[in-house]
């Protein structure tokens, strides 16, 4: 909660302003019957009408003032409510940025976004409520209270009564439907998730019709939410009914009591009206207050989740005196072990002691699962190693500044991505400061200049979000180029031309020898015929490396290799799947 509650930084004086405003606003309400009863007694009754007059010219300013304080307290609370939620999104979205791979595969990204957007929706409506009612409620109550204590200090026994009845029958609900609403919010996040995973992947969804069963399994857990929520509210319903029988039971003992003291003489007509009404402002702050107790508690389940992500530290940090210089593209693996839940689970990459010279060309290869990205993400320090280490121009990636790492070893991920804007918007990822020459030069060298060179408008051609308007080999092939931009040490391909035809990937390793030859260059394939030119080829196996040779070494010793080359000579194209 302090966390949540420091990123209120400039709205602090709203929320303090709506704080003071909603006390102003509880003390003419207070005030109000008070002056009612004066009215009642020193002009009704006693027949002075100039005091009527008088007294009702103040109660209408007071109502006046009343009402001001309640719409300037209200828009405070929402300046200061809507102030919160764009603080917390702006301090989660910096935070993340700061994060490792390992920090989202913490969270997820659907539950980062769920995180940024209805968590902080909930707050923003909590905080948006709280800071009226849990002020407002609060001095109501006290100050009726007190009001009543002092019009008639026997008639206020009655409301302890009616109060005490409340609190057990409106406590008793709370407890029982906060319970139900964390497991309706548990629900839910489930629910956003899948909702997340199947609007992103709706084309696979589509491709393997898969509609129906999606229908079926969405339905099921809407009806779920369904049922939970119309629990909880069900028993809420029964806060009125309960708010009603103590009502009433004050109106009717405090009317029986009330007739017999003022026939006696010891209390008023304008007191027992007074009184009336701070016995329904009593009331109805107590049930108010329940409503926000449940609505903080409704909200604490966002705001837990939102200060996980706030208090996460990025787990890969620079060193104090970080090297900023990457002298050539000399990888060493020293006897590394990898693991994704560091230290415990099953090692990703075990025992791998591997040294590659600056400017080979070294082609990985292996099954589904064996290790080949994991292999390359601890290059340009994506992760961390367990054991061993993993060295860059004979420095260990940990003690590079990482900016100047990872400019210097430039990855192309199997997943590539594109973002909305200009093809020439995109290339200039790689380096902002690149001439149009010089993205020019990278898309030839990609082999992507022939179909930019189609498109209507060249360069200038306009990127849909994600790259939905260009096919996967030509995303590849502008994510290459994106790469090469940036005038790489390293250059890892990570399965980034499985998507291409076999002659353009041909070109692409052919522009690459002639164009980067200093560059280190990292190409995992399922193809043999993208790997086959390379100095040499890396088999991985289950994590390990099973061999580290030319591609006609491998052939004549390596029998993972020959399986890989004999399967795709027989056309099956990609060894994982059967032939
Ligand atoms: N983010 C992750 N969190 C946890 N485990 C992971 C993660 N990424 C990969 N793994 C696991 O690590 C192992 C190696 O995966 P890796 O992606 O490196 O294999 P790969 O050879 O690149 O596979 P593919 O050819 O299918 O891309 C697998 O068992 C995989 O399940």
């Amino acid at each position: 909660m302090r966390k949540i509650l420091q990123q209120l930084k400039q709205y602090k004086r709203e929320t303090f302003l709506c704080i003071g405003l909603t006390a102003l606003e509880v003390v003419m309400e207070i005030l109000m019957p008070f002056v009612t009863a004066i009215i009642i007694d020193k002009g009704l009754q006693a027949g002075n009408l100039s005091a009527v007059y008088r007294f009702g010219a103040l109660i209408v300013v007071m109502s006046f003032l009343s009402l001001t304080f309640g719409a300037l307290a209200g828009k405070n609370a929402a300046g200061a409510a809507a102030g919160l939620s764009a603080n917390l999104r702006e301090a989660i979205y910096s935070n993340i940025q700061t994060f490792s791979f390992s920090n989202i595969d913490k969270f997820s990204v659907p539950g980062l976004v769920t995180r940024m957007t209805t968590d902080i929706t909930n707050v923003q409506n909590a905080f948006m409520m709280s800071i009226r009612v849990a002020v407002r409620s609060p001095l109501t109550l006290i100050f009726s209270f007190i009001m009543c204590m002092i019009i008639s200090p026997h008639l206020s026994a009655m409301f302890l009564i009616a109060i005490a009845f409340l609190i057990v029958v409106i406590g008793t609900i709370m407890v029982v439907t906060l319970k139900i609403f964390s497991q309706v919010f548990r629900r839910y996040d489930d629910l956003n998730a899948s909702v997340q995973e199947n609007v992103s992947a709706i084309r696979v969804v589509k491709a393997f019709v898969r509609e129906d069963y999606e229908n079926v399994k969405f339905s099921k857990a809407s009806k779920m939410l369904y049922d939970l929520s119309v629990k909880a509210e069900g028993l809420l319903a029964f806060n009125s009914p309960a708010m009603m029988i103590a009502v009433y039971f004050c109106i009717i003992s405090v009317s029986w009591f009330g007739a017999q003291f003022i026939v006696g003489g010891s209390m008023t007509t304008g007191d027992l009206t007074s009184l009336f009404s701070y016995i329904m402002s009593l009331l109805m702050s107590l049930m108010m207050l329940s409503m926000v107790v449940v609505m903080i508690s409704m909200s604490l389940a966002s705001i837990r989740r939102i200060s996980e992500v706030l208090s996460e530290t990025p787990d890969l940090t620079d060193p104090e005196n970080p090297v900023t210089e990457v002298a050539n593209g000399q990888i060493d693996f020293n006897h590394v072990n990898f693991s994704y839940k560091h230290g415990s689970g099953k090692n990703a990459l075990s025992d791998i002691d591997l040294h590659i010279k600056s400017g080979e060309t070294i082609g990985v290869i292996g099954g589904t699962g064996s290790g080949k990205s994991s292999l390359v993400n601890l290059i340009c320090r994506l992760y961390d190693v367990d054991d061993g280490s993993v060295c860059v121009g004979g420095v260990d990636v940990r003690k590079y500044d990482t900016e100047v790492l990872r400019n210097q070893v430039s990855v192309v991920l199997q997943k590539n991505t594109l973002f909305s804007g200009s093809i020439l918007d995109n290339l200039r990822w790689g380096n902002p400061d690149a001439t149009d020459e010089e993205c020019i030069e990278a898309c030839k060298a990609a082999c992507a200049d022939e179909f930019i060179d189609r498109m209507p408008n060249g360069y200038n051609t306009k990127i849909e979000r994600g790259g939905a308007n260009v096919s996967g080999g030509q995303k590849q092939r502008l994510c290459i180029a994106r790469a090469l931009l940036k005038k790489p040490k390293v250059l890892i391909l990570d399965d980034s031309t499985s998507a291409v035809d076999t002659a353009t990937d041909a070109s692409i390793r052919a522009a690459f020898a002639k164009e980067i030859p200093g560059t280190t260059k990292i190409i995992i394939a399922q193809r043999v015929s993208s790997v086959e030119s390379a100095d040499r080829i890396l088999v991985l196996d289950e994590g390990k490396v099973n061999a580290f040779d030319t591609h006609e070494n491998l052939l004549k010793n390596n029998t993972i290799y020959q399986e890989i080359y004999n399967s795709q000579l027989e056309g099956s194209g990609d060894f994982d799947q059967p032939s």
